[in-house]
């Protein structure tokens, strides 16, 4: 479970979030949707740790608000931001290795590696290859295995399918919701496009120049009257 109470985030004079609480299950994937700018991005980070931010972040219960993003990786909170973040010059291998050695060091690499090399043929054919000469869909691929390889209990997706094409969308959703109810992590993605994360998500919370404005599970945000103050929060 994660829970996050009365969360604000600012740079200076501009408020990006704006006392939001809302709550993501294990098991389940739980979508933060909204327009361009609506804060879905600093909602992620904070929760993260990796920006300033006042209010309640909880995972299982504990309150982690004053600890850092290491700490809180520790704990098990794993996240893909936006931007392609991967070791360009490293291969895939080399990639999931420095992921997986990432903290406390554990035995298995070779299984979980030979199990992401199953999962994504593609990433297996190019193992020796530098990820920075890469497609865009398999970087992703790579930079979703990198950050799942140690089987965070939670993990934050920023804007997944930015950029992709929809098949290799569909590869990565599959991926996601395999990973959510075979192993009850808790997945809280953003994105821009509702109608895309509607595909997969479980429950949506909208948000509106950073406050919430529309909370509800894929039902009621898909139905008529859903759709329509889905579409107002966009405005
Ligand atoms: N580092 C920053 N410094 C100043 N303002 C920022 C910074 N990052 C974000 N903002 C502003 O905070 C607000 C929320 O931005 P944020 O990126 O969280 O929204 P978003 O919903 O994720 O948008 P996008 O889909 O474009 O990433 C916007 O007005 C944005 O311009």
């Amino acid at each position: 479970m994660l829970e996050v109470e009365t969360l604000a985030v600012s740079y200076g004079a501009v408020r990006a979030v704006r006392g939001v609480s809302l709550r993501a299950e294990p098991g389940r994937i739980t979508a933060i949707l909204g327009a361009n700018g609506s804060g879905k991005s600093s909602l992620i980070r904070a929760v993260m740790g990796l920006v300033a931010a006042s209010g309640t972040v909880r995972l299982d219960g504990v309150d982690v608000s004053a600890l850092g993003a290491e700490r809180r990786a520790h704990l098990g909170l794993g996240c893909v931001l936006e931007g392609r973040r991967l070791f360009r010059g490293l291969t895939v291998e080399e990639n999931l290795e420095v992921a997986w050695r990432f903290g406390r060091r554990h035995a298995g690499f070779a299984a979980m590696r030979a199990a992401v090399f199953d999962r994504f043929p593609a990433l297996a054919e190019k193992r020796s290859v530098a990820a920075g000469l890469l497609s865009g869909g398999q970087q992703q691929m790579l930079i979703v295995s990198s950050a799942t390889i140690r089987s965070p209990r939670w993990l934050m997706l920023d804007e997944p399918s930015l950029g992709l094409a929809p098949v290799i969308v569909q590869q990565l959703f599959d991926f996601v919701v395999d990973l959510a109810r075979s192993r009850e992590t808790t997945v809280l993605l953003t994105e821009q496009m509702a109608s895309m994360a509607l595909r997969i998500a479980d429950y949506g919370w909208v948000l509106r120049q950073g406050t919430l404005a529309v909370a509800g599970d894929r039902a009621l945000l898909a139905s008529p009257e859903g759709s329509r103050r889905l579409a107002e929060a966009y405005l």
